[in-house]
């Protein structure tokens, strides 16, 4: 069995940061792997110029400075971590660009010409009710510039355009979607380890 690379997406707000965390502990030591948890934008320099940047690179801009950062992610750190063995968790990868940069007014094609050529990864989606996710950004004392942009309404509908596209037999990602409403992180994370488990099944998908 080889090392897997799996990617936490969703909404602002739908909970990728506490279950990639969770999912990269329970990943830990799963198949005789260990498990690295990572991020994007990276935390490189170039990463956090990119990060603090959100509120004044828009569009196209955004989303190129974004696509660097993920080749420099792809072959410094992803790749040389799974050919190492180790599976990798990353918190947002090119199904975030999908979403974030349609709000920002590019078209899917566009975006997708930024990322096309990028590894693919098993991806996992949360969603949850809009409201939901609302609250927990009403709780927020700061809001980005895309989350001020795009509601959780629209992130949503985003993804499951994103999710619909990489189904496609041209791309062929697989990708599961885990409906987090009224459930905690740990029965989150069951649901993940059981799909996992699954997708390796010889004859599976
Ligand atoms: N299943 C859950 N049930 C209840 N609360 C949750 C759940 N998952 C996450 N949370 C809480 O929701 C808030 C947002 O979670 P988190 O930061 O993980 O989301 P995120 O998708 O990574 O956000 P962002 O897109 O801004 O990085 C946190 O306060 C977290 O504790
Ligand atoms: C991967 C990715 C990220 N962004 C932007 C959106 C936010 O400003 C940050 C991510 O921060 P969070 O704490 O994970 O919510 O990066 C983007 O614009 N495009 C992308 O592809």
């Amino acid at each position: 069995m080889t090392a897997e690379f799996v990617a936490v997406e969703g909404p602002t707000g739908s909970g990728k940061t506490t279950i990639a965390g969770l999912l990269a502990h329970r990943l830990n030591g799963w198949r005789g792997h260990e498990a690295v948890l990572t991020a994007e934008p990276t935390r490189s320099p170039f990463g956090d110029l990119v990060r603090a940047s959100e509120w004044m690179l828009q569009g196209r801009a955004l989303a190129l400075a974004l696509a660097a950062d993920r080749a420099h992610h792809v072959e410094s750190m992803i790749i040389p971590t799974l050919d190492s063995g180790k599976h990798v968790i990353t918190d947002r990868y090119v199904q975030s660009s999908m979403v974030l940069h349609r709000i920002d007014g590019l078209e899917p094609d566009e975006i997708w010409t930024y990322n096309q050529y990028f590894l693919q990864c098993t991806t996992v989606y949360l969603v949850d009710r809009p409201e939901v996710i609302a609250s927990r950004l009403a709780a927020r004392s700061r809001a980005t510039r895309l989350e001020l942009t795009g509601t959780p309404q629209r992130q949503l509908e985003y993804y499951r355009d994103a999710a619909a596209f990489l189904a496609h037999p041209d791309h062929n990602w697989i990708q599961h979607t885990i409906d987090c409403y009224g459930r905690r992180p740990p029965e989150i994370v069951d649901e993940i380890m059981r799909l996992l488990n699954q997708d390796r099944i010889p004859g599976h998908l």
